[in-house]
């Protein structure tokens, strides 16, 4: 997951289309700016998605997504396999560019997805401590082990870790990132009740200290505040422009 972390850049791009319009805004929750400041956390966390287009392996997958979050907001991506969702993160995290519409994020991010980015032979706590220390946290180390349920784990070499097991690492290196802007893929994949309690729990704090997520996932997943936004209408819009091109041609 190294590879999967950067620290904030804006990015913009015209968008292609003005076609492109429909917009999806999440209703305002009651983690807002307010206590954002109360918190004392980041000074400005956004991630403003405009008529966002998504094209991989010369296919259109989405097109005329928009998308506007603020700090202590939370927004669920659900559809079918396929329809894009983790395209959709990579591009906002601004590791895919995009096919048309412009990515805007104010605040470090973090994405968290399948990759794990841990030296497979050093001890989970070190491994994790690795990253800690280069993020200048290394004295949050121990409470984000806390927070995914991991201090057991800490002294178990990473090749040794079960996949529910490495999928809480993985979501402990958010925790532990002090990104505002979490990214999360299938975040609930592999864990048991007790970590989806805990991996809601995490999410609930970050969104309390002025985080934002966005996260693709196909089970249930309890956000304060979320609203889930359906990548399907965004999928089938792609379709039919794929189909009125292929006409014209
Ligand atoms: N590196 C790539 N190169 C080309 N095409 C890709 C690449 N990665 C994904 N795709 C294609 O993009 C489409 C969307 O994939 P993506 O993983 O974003 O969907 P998804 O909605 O997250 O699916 P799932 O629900 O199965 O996780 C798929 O058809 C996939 O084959």
């Amino acid at each position: 997951m190294g590879g999967n972390w950067r620290r904030a850049r804006t990015s913009r791009r015209p968008c292609d289309d003005p076609r492109d319009r429909p917009s999806f805004r999440p209703v305002g929750c009651r983690h807002g700016r307010a206590r954002r400041r109360r918190t004392g956390g980041w000074s400005l966390t956004a991630l403003t998605l405009d008529r966002l287009a998504c094209r991989r392996g010369g296919r259109l997958l989405f097109t005329g997504l928009s998308l506007d979050l603020r700090a202590g907001q939370a927004i669920r991506i659900t559809g079918a396999n396929g329809t894009g969702k983790s395209s959709l993160l990579r591009v906002a995290a601004g590791l895919l560019a995009p096919f048309g519409g412009t990515v805007v994020r104010e605040g470090r991010t973090a994405l968290a997805d399948e990759g794990l980015a841990l030296d497979r032979d050093l001890p989970l706590a070190d491994a994790l401590g690795f990253w800690a220390r280069l993020d200048g946290r290394a004295s949050r180390l121990a409470p984000a082990l806390a927070a995914l349920g991991l201090e057991a784990l800490a002294p178990v070499p990473v090749r040794m870790l079960s996949t529910g097991q490495r999928k809480r690492a993985v979501l402990a290196r958010a925790v532990l990132s002090a990104a505002p802007i979490w990214l999360l893929d299938e975040p609930t994949n592999g864990l048991d009740a007790d970590a989806i309690a805990l991996l809601e729990r995490a999410c609930a704090s970050h969104l309390e200290a002025g985080g934002l997520i966005v996260a693709a996932t196909h089970q249930p997943l309890a956000l304060p505040g979320a609203a889930t936004l359906d990548l399907t209408p965004f999928a089938d819009a792609a379709r039919a422009r794929t189909m009125a091109e292929d006409d014209d041609d």
